[in-house]
């Protein structure tokens, strides 16, 4: 094994993650220098040439001078997030050795609102590039929260729910990314070498375009047809759904993945998946997106609890199948671990022009800015692609002392109930009045419930983040061991 030493920890202690200067720091400093001697020099020719009292120009000459101060303390503040933007790595082969039978369960939260704005196909491929993240899928589970409140988009699920049993294996065969179908089958060619592969790839290609057909031909009727209704029992629940505003709690469990039938078309296990629509009613605020995080934090705090929580908009699919484990790095490493409140992921547009004449791509932002911020204890939560601890957003504080044991962690989380028993159970979790008369608004607040009593709400604590938010990057096949 050939490491190098400063990689090492105490006692010779290989961690999860490492942490570098971003490429490009030293001629950056080197034009910040030279900046910096410009902007001294302008002052103080400005100050030795300040024109005498009463001479011509004296008062312009201070205005240029107070505009030049304001843009050079400006620049200087912009250097605390441009002066040393860091670089995280990964080491998931690690992981893998220490790590892979305890790896902690994850919950994922994807929101939506509209199926007109952000249409259900759309949506499902969102879901699906998770559901095929490279991870143990009895240890994920997916929620989608649909505020639009639309059985099109359910009818849209429960058809990724069907597609996945053919699309997770497929994936992990091909090993392909990125894992959003229509994302892959844009741009990818059948392989040709194989045929065996090459008529698997024709085949699922082809189911993908039917499930495409079918949920477009849907969206175009713009209701469920009679015949699609009975093929779930989950249907029944929009005849009581007055619209979109005002409805009852629906929460359906697609894909129970403590169900031993919940396999894909290899026998392999499924991941969990749940469709919530959470209760509106006209008198109540529904407080948007953040609504919905606190809803599916509490239903899911219920099926699964995981300690571990990523939530993604549902515009915005995985281009990465390997993002859980590199964010399981950051959470699991023993020495700096407790250090870590959240995870989360830069963002990249695909439609994009070639030229990016309007800097679409936030190249500044995401390439410089979040990794500078890192350096200085982390840029705040930007609403998706991030993994969250889920104590730490019910408010728990982590110490050096506090190191977990993530054997006991994952089997204490364990619920007994059947997936129809929980569907009524957890209901009442996401109501509209849940939140009346606590300081949500005032001091966010999310309650976590307990097993033995749904009903009660307990331990409201106010929503905070941990002092560090590593943006990851894959570095471990750069590394020897
Ligand atoms: O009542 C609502 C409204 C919105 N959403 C969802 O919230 C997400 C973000 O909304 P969107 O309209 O797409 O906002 P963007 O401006 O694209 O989102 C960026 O900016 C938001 C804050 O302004 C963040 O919340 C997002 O994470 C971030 O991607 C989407 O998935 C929506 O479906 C809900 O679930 N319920
Ligand atoms: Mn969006």
């Amino acid at each position: 094994m050939a490491v190098r030493e400063k990689e090492m920890g105490k006692d010779g202690y290989l961690p999860l993650f490492e942490t570098k200067g971003a490429k490009g720091r030293i001629p950056y400093w080197l034009y910040a220098g030279s900046m910096f001697m410009g902007i001294c020099l302008i002052c103080i020719f400005r100050v030795s040439h300040i024109p005498a009292q009463g001479d011509f120009g004296r008062v312009a000459w201070i205005g240029m001078f107070m505009a030049e101060l304001w843009f050079s303390f400006f620049w200087l503040i912009t250097q605390s997030v441009r002066w040393n933007p860091i670089r995280r790595c990964t080491f998931k082969e690690r992981l893998y050795q220490r790590y892979e039978k305890v790896l902690p369960s994850i919950d994922v939260f994807v929101c939506t609102a509209d199926p007109q704005v952000e249409p259900p196909l759309m949506v499902i491929n969102t879901v699906l590039s998770l559901m095929a993240y490279n991870y143990p899928p009895e240890k994920l589970n997916f929620y989608l929260s649909d505020d639009g409140g639309s059985d099109l988009m359910f009818y849209a699920l429960l058809e990724a729910s069907r597609f996945s049993a053919q699309w997770l294996p497929f994936c992990r065969k091909l090993k392909i990314e990125p894992r959003s179908p229509a994302a892959y089958f844009a741009t990818a060619c059948e392989p040709t070498d194989d045929p065996v592969m090459a008529n698997e790839w024709s085949s699922i290609k082809k189911s993908y375009e039917e499930l495409k057909r079918r949920i477009d031909g849907t969206m175009k009727l713009g209701r469920i047809s009679d015949d699609l209704r009975k093929e779930h029992k989950g249907f029944r629940e929009w005849d009581l759904v007055a619209n979109r505003r005002d409805h009852q709690t629906i929460l359906q469990i697609l894909i129970d993945g403590r169900e031993t039938k919940a396999v894909d078309v290899e026998g392999q296990p499924l991941p969990t998946l749940v469709y919530l629509a959470r209760e509106k009613r006209p008198k109540f605020h529904h407080n948007f997106k953040a609504g919905a995080l606190n809803a599916l934090l509490r239903v899911s705090s219920r099926i699964s609890d995981s300690p571990i929580v990523l939530t993604v908009d549902c515009d915005m699919y995985s281009n990465n199948s390997e993002s859980v484990r590199n964010a399981m790095c950051f959470f699991m490493d023993e020495e700096r671990g407790h250090e870590i409140g959240f995870v989360q992921y830069p963002q990249q547009f695909d439609n994009i022009t070639k030229n990016d004449i309007y800097s679409s791509s936030l190249r500044v932002i995401m390439e410089v800015e979040l990794p500078g911020l890192d350096s200085n204890g982390g840029p705040c939560y930007i609403g998706t692609g991030c993994f969250h601890r889920r104590d730490i957003l019910c408010g728990k504080k982590y110490s050096k002392e506090c190191k977990i044991d993530w054997n006991k962690e994952n089997t204490d989380r364990k619920v007994q109930e059947g997936a129809d028993m929980l569907e009524d159970t957890c209901r009442i979790l996401a109501s509209c009045t849940y939140e009346v008369n606590t300081k949500w608004g005032k001091e966010a607040v999310t309650a976590k419930t307990s097993e033995e009593d749904v009903s009660s709400r307990y331990e409201k604590e106010v929503m905070e983040f941990g002092a560090a938010s590593p943006m990851s990057e894959d570095g471990d096949s750069k590394h020897a061991e």
